[in-house]
């Protein structure tokens, strides 16, 4: 053990907990690229601080835009404070570190080829490895000059000349729906728009890109999505945001979760009633495995009895709910099989060989599937827990630890992707003090 190691907590007893969310990764990073394109000053209220948001806010710093704290909109005494963007002309000859932050290294190199100085991307080692070929081919389709020494990956440049024609795109989405996002959002500064058609297997996380059509439409921009597998952005003015970011659902999970593996009650204040974050599949997925699970205008409020059930699930369209559900479903009392996210190997880790090491180091018996996972549960034992740089292989370690006393799960600070906040939140829940 380290001292960076984490030996998480194990289950209490019945919890009774109500954990406060900060916003949301992915509207968050919508919102700042968009307010970055706009006419005029946007506020954005109560948005995610963590890394990814801060490497987005960031990149748009050093593309031109300027991303300046308020005076914070939340009543929560954490309340991040707020970010005023004010948009200026893009300029680059600047340096781009994505991070580990898949929104960062797709949606931006559409708005770098609106510069006319080169800009150059970079990351992580892990971030090196995560697929990007197609997003880089098309907007060389597009025009844009973009140089990777044929690597398809980070690290490239993209060679802007400050305008980008634009126009139709057939690319293949299957590997991430964030290549489609991409495109769209910058799609409005292109001078003929964008019509983007995907032809290949079909595309993950779509609600991710709808939430990027509803996005675009909330800051004025003319988007067709009536045809499958295809959509148009009319060139056009983004006007300015003033929007309140809802709590992120899917970092919501592994609280929720912990009602069923401990028993007891957890509530997550301001869950939206609609919404078109990925996330919100976590409600189903609960009440499938024997959570009772009741929405109502003030939280999310999820109750279990310390059993969980298996289950047979396809998070195509959700799959960055899978580290979790594989840790529940390591808890369950039944056999659960994982379809549909062969994608996630280009995640922040190849999170399905990730999950299943972890998983069978700690006792549960799992086959890897080309598609995802089965996991047969056994009697768990602490063991230490990698995490891979992945934010959500924590938040799956801690929830194992409830049922698998002594875990230690390793490097906890790489939760700070998106939830900067998540081993105090979790503690307290435990603790009965949140
Ligand atoms: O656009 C977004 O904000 C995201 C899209 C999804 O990516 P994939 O389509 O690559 O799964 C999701 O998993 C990721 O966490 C966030
Ligand atoms: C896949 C994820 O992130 P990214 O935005 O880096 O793709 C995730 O958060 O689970």
């Amino acid at each position: 053990m380290t001292p960076a190691d984490w030996s998480a907590p194990a289950a209490p007893g019945p919890l009774d907990a109500t954990v406060v969310l900060p916003g949301s990764k992915s509207l968050t990073n919508r919102y700042l690229v968009l307010a970055a394109l706009a006419s005029g000053v946007s506020r954005l209220r109560r948005p995610l601080r963590s890394r990814d948001t801060e490497l987005m806010a960031a990149a748009l710093r050093s593309l031109g835009a300027g991303v300046e704290d308020a005076t914070s909109s939340g009543h929560h005494a954490d309340a991040a404070p707020d970010w005023i963007i004010t948009p200026s002309a893009l300029r680059g000859g600047r340096p781009i570190d994505c991070g580990l932050a898949g929104t960062v290294m797709r949606f931006l190199p559409p708005v770098a080829a609106l510069c006319r100085e080169p800009v150059a991307f970079d990351g992580d080692a892990q971030a090196r490895v995560r697929p990007m070929a197609a997003i880089l081919d098309a907007l060389r389709g597009l025009g844009v000059e973009i140089e990777d020494e044929g690597r398809g990956t980070l690290p490239f440049e993209v060679r802007g000349t400050g305008t980008v024609t634009g126009g139709t795109v057939v690319m293949d989405a299957s590997a991430s729906s964030q290549y489609i996002s991409a495109l769209l959002l910058a799609g409005p500064r292109f001078e003929d728009g964008v019509t983007v058609v995907h032809d290949g297997k079909p595309v993950p996380s779509e609600p991710h890109i709808t939430m990027t059509v509803e996005t675009l439409r909330d800051a004025g921009a003319d988007v067709d999505d009536s045809e499958a597998n295809t959509w148009r952005v009319e060139p056009g003015e983004l006007l300015p945001l003033d929007v309140t970011v809802e709590p992120d659902l899917s970092n919501a999970a592994p609280f929720l979760a912990a009602a069923l593996v401990s028993g007891g009650t957890v509530r997550v204040p301001g869950w939206p009633q609609h919404t078109t974050q990925a996330g919100d599949r976590i409600r189903d997925v609960l009440d499938t495995m024997g959570a009772d699970v009741h929405l109502s205008a003030e939280a999310l409020a999820v109750t279990g009895d310390g059993t969980v059930s298996g289950l047979d699930v396809d998070l195509h369209d959700a799959a960055e709910l899978t580290p979790v559900v594989a840790a529940l479903a390591a808890c369950a009392d039944s056999p659960s099989i994982i379809r549909g996210v062969g994608h996630i190997r280009g995640h922040e880790t190849d999170r399905i060989t990730a999950l299943a090491t972890e998983l069978a180091a700690l006792g549960a018996e799992v086959t890897e599937r080309e598609d995802g996972l089965r996991i047969d549960p056994r009697p768990l034992h602490g063991a230490p827990f990698a995490t891979y740089a992945d934010h959500r292989m924590v938040m799956a370690g801690a929830l194992l630890a409830l049922r698998a006393p002594g875990t230690v799960v390793a490097d906890p600070g790489t939760v700070a992707k998106t939830l900067p906040t998540f081993v105090p939140l979790w503690e307290r829940m435990l603790s009965g003090t949140a």
